[in-house]
This record gives structure tokens, sequence and C-alpha cells, in this order.
């Protein structure tokens, strides 16, 4: 073969880059990015998007109103990344992924993304990582590391959801998650949850309850009481002969911000209203009854006093993990970790817009000895890029929705595609998963 043939053969520079929109679970437009490289391999990746975001979260540009271009939006998102992102990469070497991302980040030049849109600079830097993947002949989780060894993740299925992501008509807290930490493998767990998720519909039923679904694919029923949604999980777990606390352990993530006004947390399937220390009350009562391991934005995103006070309390029984409160952002979670305010941080790439940005946040919190638990959003697509990185980053548990709705059961799958491909060396997270104190 002649030298300049390899050469192509070979070459890991990017050719060219294209974005379109596509629709996402939720019928809303978003961002999808081609890259391909000289070599001729071509990495996708489709950027997802929250309901209940957190007001420091890296700026997507989104339309207003779905399907109607108002000039802010994923349409603005899809020309930077046409447009100059892809002017400023053509060349560069895909298998430089921090390069790139700094380039990236450079060329935005904002703090938060806001003027090329983190959506646009996400999807590029999730697709240059596939690219370089697939250049190099290698499976994804292999090519994406971090200090912790790989590990398959112990899944977290939302079986019931309320919030936003229930249009508040549910419950008020937003996920309620079963973990089979007790599964010998990641594919028995994804069996477990499956098992459970069809027993909770069974009950459900039975009680006259509704099971339409939420945006995450759990049930959303209108209950009277918050607890009510853990005392039905726990007889699903029962009734699909599992055991509560050995087996199967539960997790929540109440999203308080989006119940938190003027300085209150209103519970309103409840017609009450509590400050933090009130709702903190209702959380230890809850941990003491129920075998709960791991409580997500228990607090609202700025409530830093709150968050202090939670942690003293209640972290050394729970994983108490900041999604909103710290939005993958390096510099909130050094504030966090300085004030002990929790002990586990949230990873969602879209909110912080690059995958080197993501990592760092991964290694600030393994470097404090925090846990760092992957998250995809309410809003996805079938990609299943967060699937591939929680191995490779070895965070041991991630939330991605229940086991149900294709969007959702894609990354369970891509797990289970991953655990057959990796055979002996296979090693599931299970009760090590979470972290405490
Ligand atoms: O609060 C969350 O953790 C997420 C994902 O479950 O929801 P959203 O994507 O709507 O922010
Ligand atoms: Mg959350």
């Amino acid at each position: 073969m002649p030298a300049f043939t390899l050469e192509i053969l070979m070459n890991p520079a990017i050719q060219d880059i294209h974005a379109r929109e596509i629709l996402d679970s939720r019928g809303n437009p978003t961002v999808e990015v081609d890259v391909r490289l000289v070599c001729g391999v071509v990495g996708r990746a489709a950027v997802p998007s929250g309901a209940s975001t957190g007001i420091h979260e890296a700026v997507e540009l989104r339309d207003a109103e779905p399907r109607r271009y108002d000039g802010k939006g994923v349409k603005n998102a899809v020309a930077h990344v046409n447009g100059e992102i892809a002017t400023a990469v053509a060349g560069k070497d895909a298998t430089d992924q921090k390069g790139i991302d700094a380039l990236l980040i450079a060329l935005d030049g904002t703090p938060n993304k806001s003027r090329m849109g983190a959506n646009a600079v996400l999807g590029v830097s999730l697709a240059v990582a596939r690219a370089a993947a697939a250049a190099a002949g290698l499976p994804l989780f292999s090519t994406l590391s971090a200090s912790h060894a790989p590990r398959m993740p112990v899944p977290m299925f939302n079986i019931l959801n309320g919030g936003v992501h229930a249009n508040w008509q549910a419950t008020d807290f937003q996920e309620f998650m079963i973990a089979p930490v007790g599964a010998p493998t990641f594919a028995e767990g994804v069996r477990y949850g499956a098992e459970i998720y069809h027993r909770l519909r069974t009950i459900l039923k039975e009680r006259g309850y509704n099971t339409a679904v939420g945006d995450e694919g759990g049930f959303a029923p209108i209950l009277k009481r918050n607890a009510e949604a853990v005392e039905l999980i726990l007889e699903a777990i029962e009734k699909a002969g599992y055991r509560p606390g050995d087996d199967i352990v539960l997790a929540l993530d109440p999203a308080s911000s989006g119940f938190y006004e003027d300085g209150l947390y209103h519970l309103r399937s409840e017609g009450r209203k509590v400050d933090a220390a009130g709702l903190v009350d209702l959380y230890e009562g809850w941990i003491e009854r129920y075998p709960i391991a791991v409580l997500e934005d228990g607090l609202a995103e700025d409530d830093w006093a709150g968050w202090r006070m939670m942690n003293k309390r209640l972290g050394k029984k729970v994983e108490l993990v900041g999604d909103d409160l710290f939005v993958t952002n390096v510099k909130r979670i050094e504030r966090g970790i300085q004030e002990d305010v929790a002990n586990a941080v949230l990873i969602k790439p879209n909110q912080i817009g690059t995958l080197t940005e993501t990592r760092a946040a991964v290694e600030l919190a393994y470097r404090a000895g925090w846990g760092a638990m992957v998250s995809h959003r309410s809003g996805e697509t079938v990609d299943s890029f967060i699937a591939d990185m929680t191995v490779g980053f070895g965070t041991g548990h991630l939330k991605t929705g229940a086991p149900a709705r294709g969007e959702r059961v894609e990354k369970y799958n891509q797990l289970m595609r991953i655990e057959e491909a990796m055979g002996r060396d296979a090693s599931y997270a299970g009760r090590d998963a979470f972290v405490r104190g």
C-alpha cells in the first residue's frame, strides 16, 4: 500500500463537522453533531436537555417555544457548529480531546457557554470523543478513563415520577429510584429493576391509581402523601421477591429547588410548608424507617447554609448528592468541599458543556473522597454516551430513568453490551457504589 494511503487511513484529524436539529424525548428540538475524520470514520453525538434545570448550569440555546424559531434556539446552536466551530476545529487532531475542548471554551469566550450555546459545544465535544474511539478501533468506554478503575455501575431506576416531570400533578418529590445493590451483575440488576417496575404497575392498578408515566418513564400516580410513594415501592420490591435493604436500596431526588419559594419548601400535595430544618426532619424520619442510600438535591440550589446543616445531620447515613447545587461545575464543587455541604456530586455533561470539564468534576469529587453519580436529563435522545462514560470513569452508579422507554433503556442496554464485552473484567460496583461521611 502506498505510504500516503496509509497516512490517510490512520489520520485522526478532523475533516468536517456537521450539526443538525433533531427531536428529543419530549418532542423538543435538540442538537445532533457528526464529526468526520480524514481517516473516514464518523463520530455522532446528540445533546439532552433538562426540565428541572439549575439556574447555575451552562446556557443551552433552546427554543422558547418548541418548533418555533425565536432567534435564540436550537437553530442558532446548529448554525454555530456548522459555522464558527467547524472552521475552528477543521484539521485538529480528534484524539486531543483536551485541546479541542479548550479551543471550544476559548471560542465561546463566556463563563457559561452562552454565546455558542452549551448544547452546540457539548455536541461537538462528545462527537469528537466518539470519532477518536472509532478511529482507534476501540469501544468508547475503554477510551474514557479517570483515576478510578473502570467498573459496572449500579443502575438507579426512577420508577415513580413527580414534580415538574409529572406536571406537578403527582408527588412533590421528583424522583423515587430503586438501586439493585445486591445483584451479582449489572445485567441481573436490570432484571431486578424491570421485575419491580412491572410489579409496581400491578399494585398501582389494583389500588385504582393511574399508571401513566412521567418524563423519565416512571409511574406518576396522584398520591396524598409523598411517603406513600416509598411505601408502594417497598411493597413492589417485596412482592417481586426481593429484600428491601439487602437486594434493593432506595434513592430520592426531591429536586427541591422546584418547590422552594420565599425561604420555604412547599409540599403542595400535603398542604404544608416547611423550612430547611423541617424538610431535613422529614428526610431523617424516612432514613430511619426506609432503606434509603442516596438523597439528591434534598435542599435548594443556593441554600448553602441549609446544605451544611443537612450534611451534619445526614451525611454519615446516606450519600448526599448535589445536582442543581453543583451543576457539574468545579468552582461550585470546590466551594462545597470547603464548606462541607455534601459528599457526592451529580454528573451531567450538558450542565457544563465539555467532556474535559465533566471529567474534571469527577476527578475533583474523587480527590475529596466524594461520590460521583452520572445522570441523564429528563429530555433525552437514544444517545448512550453517558453509559460508556460511567464505566470508563468508574463512578459506580448512574441514574438514567425507568427500565422502560426507548431513550432510557438504550443506556441500560448499552451497559449490558459493555458488561458482556468486558467479560471477566467486568466488576459490578454493588454495595460499594455509594459514599458516606
Ligand atoms: O433533576 C434531575 O436530576 C434531572 C434528571 O433526572 O432532571 P432534569 O433533567 O429535568 O433536570
Ligand atoms: Mg436532580
